[in-house]
């Protein structure tokens, strides 16, 4: 059996003195994918955070590939995909200039490999429209371009499906699944009504559970 690519023992988090979950442990496993869950404002977004690293204010542990991810910051910072639930696109740059500089520090990408990825979108045509002229939706499929050409085992998307229309929403579901079929795993939080098979949940709120 293959070991866990993320673990989280014991996770303790609070804000403003309300304490948001506690005892939280579970297993991240590769070929999974784990729709973490609850209300609005039960901590999805911050658990995510934590995972990947972007926030501190917590306790516990956490291990990648088995030992403190402390002790391997860099693999872990490598080897993870975080997107944000804002879709974090530079409004005054194309949607090519985005998608270059959200590579950045990772790999160099060919253009032709990043026009690929951003027609692979939908995006075919905008390449180098000014973000701010392009919807909402268009907006958060330039950041989803980055999961077409994301070699990183671990992903970590916060509401990814907002503003997607229904053929979107089923091509990100397929990658989704691409990713755990490749031995990756994929933490996402979201509202929309994810179901995939096997799909394992973090439910965070009054019924915390797990089954990971
Ligand atoms: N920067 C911050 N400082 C203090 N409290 C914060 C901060 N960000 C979030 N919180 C609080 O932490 C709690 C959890 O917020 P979080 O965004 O993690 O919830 P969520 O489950 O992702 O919510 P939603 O479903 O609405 O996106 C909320 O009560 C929120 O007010």
């Amino acid at each position: 059996m293959s070991e866990p690519l993320l673990q989280a023992v014991n996770l303790e988090c609070e804000r403003d003195e309300r304490l948001l979950f506690q005892n939280l442990s579970f297993s991240v496993m590769p070929g999974t994918v784990t729709r973490i869950e609850g209300p609005n404002g039960t901590g999805k977004t911050t658990l995510l955070r934590i995972l990947a690293g972007l926030n501190d204010a917590w306790s516990g542990e956490l291990l990648w590939c088995g030992e403190p991810r402390a002790w391997h910051r860099e693999s872990f910072l490598r080897n993870m995909l975080y997107l944000g639930h804002r879709p974090g696109i530079k409004p005054l740059l194309t949607p090519m200039e985005n998608l270059r500089a959200l590579m950045a520090g990772r790999r160099t990408v060919s253009d032709d490999i990043l026009s690929q990825a951003l027609a692979g979108t939908g995006l075919a045509g905008f390449e180098n429209v000014p973000c701010r002229n392009l919807s909402a939706g268009q907006q958060r499929r330039v950041a989803l371009a980055r999961l077409l050409i994301a070699d990183e085992p671990l992903w970590l998307l916060d509401e990814v499906f907002t503003a997607i229309d229904a053929d979107g929403v089923k091509a990100i579901e397929e990658l989704l699944q691409q990713r755990a079929a490749e031995g990756g795993a994929v933490l996402v939080t979201t509202h929309h009504d994810l179901q995939l098979p096997g799909m394992k949940r973090i439910t965070l709120g009054g019924g915390q559970s797990y089954e990971c």
